[in-house]
């Protein structure tokens, strides 16, 4: 990252619309300043949505929804970028979020058992310019999971916040000798590649095009 791109971002007001705390750390330890505001947005499935449209939908409606609540702050001159981000797990074409229960999660952990899976996070950048979104994916491989200690990792409860029932950066690593792709996006937040998204949203904000609403999807 350029000096003059992060002089520009930390010129620039930087909301990030996440309750996860993962994230907030993500992005504290990238070295950005920010504030966070959650939002609440539908989770539920389109009917034919891919993993990769639904994860980008969903951070988009996340960050348009804080956007919304904040653009008047946007009249002090500081020009405002809001992040939002949504991670899911694919797994034997099964589309897995946060688990609803114990039983669920536990459904959910015996499906990603001794397999791979892939996990998708969608990341959004929204400013008066409209939105820059992309889709990172990583592949991790699961090793066969005991059921005595998948029990033990249900009772720690760390499974019921998390897409897929489990958290690569907790005990559920034991289970994962190998990930293909970036770390960060299967803990929530692909930084490097939050840091392209929030480069290339800046620099709309000096050349906003015509429609306000369009949405810029990032390969
Ligand atoms: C796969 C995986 C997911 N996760 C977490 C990241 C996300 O916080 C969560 C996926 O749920 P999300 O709905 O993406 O995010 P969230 O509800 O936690 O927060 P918000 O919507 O307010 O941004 O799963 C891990 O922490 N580690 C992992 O290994």
């Amino acid at each position: 990252m350029n000096l003059a791109f992060r002089l520009r971002i930390e010129s620039t007001m930087l909301v990030l619309a996440s309750a996860s705390p993962r994230r907030k750390e993500l992005l504290t330890q990238a070295g950005l300043t920010f504030t966070v505001e959650a939002s609440e947005v539908l989770e539920d499935l389109l009917p034919k949505e891919t993993a990769a449209d639904y994860v980008s939908r969903l951070a988009e409606e996340k960050a348009r929804a804080v956007f919304e609540r904040r653009k008047s702050a946007e009249d002090d001159g500081d020009p405002l970028i809001v992040l939002g981000a949504d991670t899911c797990v694919l797994s034997e074409g099964e589309i897995l979020g946060k688990p609803r229960n114990r039983e669920e999660a536990r459904r959910m952990l015996q499906g990603i058992s001794g397999r791979t899976h892939q996990v998708l996070t969608g990341i959004a950048a929204v400013t008066r310019a409209g939105a820059t979104v992309a889709t990172e994916i990583s592949q991790v491989t699961v090793d066969l999971i005991d059921p005595d200690e998948l029990e033990t990792y249900l009772d720690t409860g760390e499974p019921l916040d998390k897409a897929g029932a489990y958290g690569i950066q907790g005990y559920a690593a034991r289970w994962i000798p190998r990930i293909e792709g970036c770390y960060f996006n299967v803990v929530g937040l692909p930084i490097a590649r939050t840091m392209d998204i929030l480069a290339k949203a800046n620099a709309k904000l000096a050349t906003p095009p015509h429609d306000p609403a369009a949405t810029v999807v990032v390969p």
